[in-house]
């Protein structure tokens, strides 16, 4: 344990400008303060060769004495120096899309008739599945979330604009002048957010040639958190072992793959911490060679982000770990780096710099203490339990269907209807087990449950709440818009058909921000991986809950929630830990057992 520290541990939240303490600007707050009260963000300095643990002990230590006077200056010294491995695990990607577009239920939403214009719905019952699966992805739309007659709120209501932060604005008004960078922070800063904006920034301006934007990320799970495809398949450089020059006469024996290179003007990388540091270079010559331009990667934009405190790249065989930020042509093409400090997720800056406090690895024998009280009982009134984090699959598979064989219930079970260009049984398996959704879904009266879509200001992503009944569809009305939580894919015309007799849809009352219920049911979604082009490589079409008494910390990064339990003698690999603790909202909704200071 290193010593604990008087300064705020934080240390990255010591800026020029305070982001933490304010709320988000708002719109007009941000455009006004753009330009006149610019923040002095500078471009990365160029890349001296700086390594070894002393430097990388030295920025770390500078950083934690509040020595940042820019939120960038942490990472221009390229502080990730390879002798340390990053303490904790990645979270993929947030999974926390924007709030959805403004909803609105038709004029005609408590009308009889209107009963008998929703969508049509394939086949969902205790023996059925979503309908034929290429077949069904095609003709079937997944229709918008339902409020139920008996909603206890009425209406869905008014989505919540994104309003990004300076620090966010900024970075998202260099993407949009081609600037090649990279942007990191802690969890819960915002990364994820900002990404998904840069996407739909970038698509928007792009919309005439949409393969000129390519998003990527380093694992499927990331890919698919942010409807992308892997690094590996947008090159087409299969496990990309060989050299730069035999991958790309490779590619080039490839059409689509050498279309991709040609074609994309911006590639956007996700989770860059397990890139490894040869793939990069080696991309960055496959782009120059592709494109006949002397410029890493052709010249093609690059926005990359990530946080190399998190998971390593996976390597092959022994040998030290080569990030990404050591390759050679790291700093030929990214010119700027960007360290995001407002910290979102938690509000309470105690919580906030425990939390940078085992980011860092250095825990405090105050924050050691907290930590160890946390382990008191947390008695949730209102019947909605915290969501245990487990390492293992097997543990959070077991604890969910123990809690499930104590109703007694009938169980109605949920399976997807799966899609998409690829035929190999073995790469669709792999690709379809990326998403959050699971291929069968069983559900009884009473069962814990969260929300992995975001559906509007209130219902998102993360929101938890309890089967309350199971409803026929054709008894509730159809909101009239365009669902923009769903992925691009659903073009076809409204469907009007009657739902098939016998099915029965979840009707679920979720827990609002301040203690509020709100009764909805829910109805099914669809989750994509397409290529640059548009083809769709696999997709799956379910119902948008799964069981949350129990998570694996695996699938819960990226997520945010408000009521976490924790038992850290379970957790066995470096990284866990944090990435565990750092779901919870707040210290109030935390329980924490056997806390160790050393597994963290
Ligand atoms: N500009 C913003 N305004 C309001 N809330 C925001 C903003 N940016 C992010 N958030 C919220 O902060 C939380 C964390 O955001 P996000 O998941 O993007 O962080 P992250 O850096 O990707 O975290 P992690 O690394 O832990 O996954 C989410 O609840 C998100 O909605």
């Amino acid at each position: 344990m290193a010593p604990s520290s008087k300064q705020p541990m934080s240390g990255l939240r010591t800026v020029k400008r305070d982001f933490s303490s304010s709320s988000i600007p708002t719109a007009s707050q941000e455009s006004a303060s753009t330009d006149a009260d610019a923040i002095p963000w500078s471009a990365t300095p160029p890349k001296k060769k700086l390594t070894g643990l002393e430097q990388r002990l030295k920025d770390i230590q500078d950083a934690l004495n509040g020595q940042i006077v820019s939120s960038e200056k942490v990472l221009a010294s390229k502080p990730f120096a390879s002798q340390l491995q990053p303490p904790m695990q990645k979270r993929p990607s947030s999974s926390q899309d924007p709030p959805a577009k403004r909803r609105q239920l038709p004029s005609s939403w408590n009308d009889p008739a209107a009963y008998n214009s929703r969508p049509a719905y394939p086949t969902a019952s205790s023996a059925g599945n979503f309908g034929s699966t290429r077949q069904a992805n095609r003709a079937y739309q997944p229709p918008p979330l339902i409020v139920a007659a008996d909603s206890k709120n009425g209406a869905v209501s008014k989505p919540a604009p994104v309003f990004l932060s300076q620090e966010q604005t900024h970075i998202l008004k260099l993407v949009q002048e081609r600037q090649s960078l990279f942007y990191t922070g802690s969890a819960g800063t915002g990364k994820s957010v900002l990404l998904r904006e840069i996407i739909k920034t970038l698509r928007r301006k792009h919309s005439k040639s949409p393969d000129a934007v390519a998003v990527t990320a380093s694992t499927g799970i990331a890919a698919c958190n942010i409807g992308g495809v892997t690094i590996h398949s947008f090159a087409g450089i299969g496990l990309g072992i060989e050299s730069a020059e035999q991958l790309v006469s490779k590619i080039k024996k490839n059409k689509k793959a050498s279309a991709r290179w040609l074609r994309t003007q911006v590639l956007i990388i996700d989770e860059v911490s397990m890139v490894e540091g040869d793939l990069f270079d080696k991309l960055a010559r496959i782009g120059s060679m592709m494109r006949k331009k002397v410029e890493p990667f052709g010249g093609i934009q690059v926005i990359v982000t990530g946080d190399f405190f998190q998971l390593p790249p996976v390597m092959k065989g022994s040998g030290n770990v080569k990030f990404a930020f050591e390759a050679d042509m790291w700093s030929q093409t990214i010119k700027k780096t960007f360290n995001l400090t407002k910290v979102f997720r938690q509000r309470d800056p105690e919580f906030v710099d425990m939390l940078n406090e085992m980011r860092f690895g250095r825990l405090s024998e105050k924050s050691s203490q907290k930590f160890k009280d946390l382990s008191r009982e947390i008695i949730y009134e209102d019947g909605l339990g915290a969501t245990e984090l487990f390492p293992r699959r097997e543990d959070v598979e077991r604890s969910n269907a123990v809690r499930m064989s104590v109703i007694s219930t009938e169980e109605k079970v949920y399976l997807a209807s799966d899609g998409g260009m690829i035929t190999d049984q073995q790469h669709r398996d792999k690709m379809l087990a990326n998403f959050m959704a699971p291929q069968r879904l069983a559900l009884k009266l009473g069962a814990q449950v969260m929300l992995i879509k975001n559906m509007d200001e209130t219902l998102v992503n993360g929101t938890m709440g309890k089967i309350v009944d199971f409803v026929d569809p054709s008894a509730a009305p159809v909101a009239d818009d365009d669902h923009s939580g769903v992925k691009p894919g659903s073009k076809g015309p409204k469907e009007t058909k009657k739902a098939s007799s016998g099915i029965r849809w979840p009707l679920v009352e979720f827990l609002q921000p301040g203690g509020g219920r709100r009764r909805v049911m829910v109805q099914p979604e669809t989750w994509k991986v397409e290529l640059p082009n548009g083809e769709v490589q696999v997709s799956r079409t379910q119902m948008p809950l799964i069981l949350a008494w129990a998570m694996s910390i695996h699938k819960s990064q990226g997520q945010t929630l408000e009521r976490v339990k924790v038992d850290l003698a379970k957790v066995f690999e470096k990284g866990q830990a944090y990435v565990a603790l750092s779901r919870a909202t707040s210290l109030d909704g935390l329980q924490v057992l056997n806390f160790d200071p050393t597994k963290v």
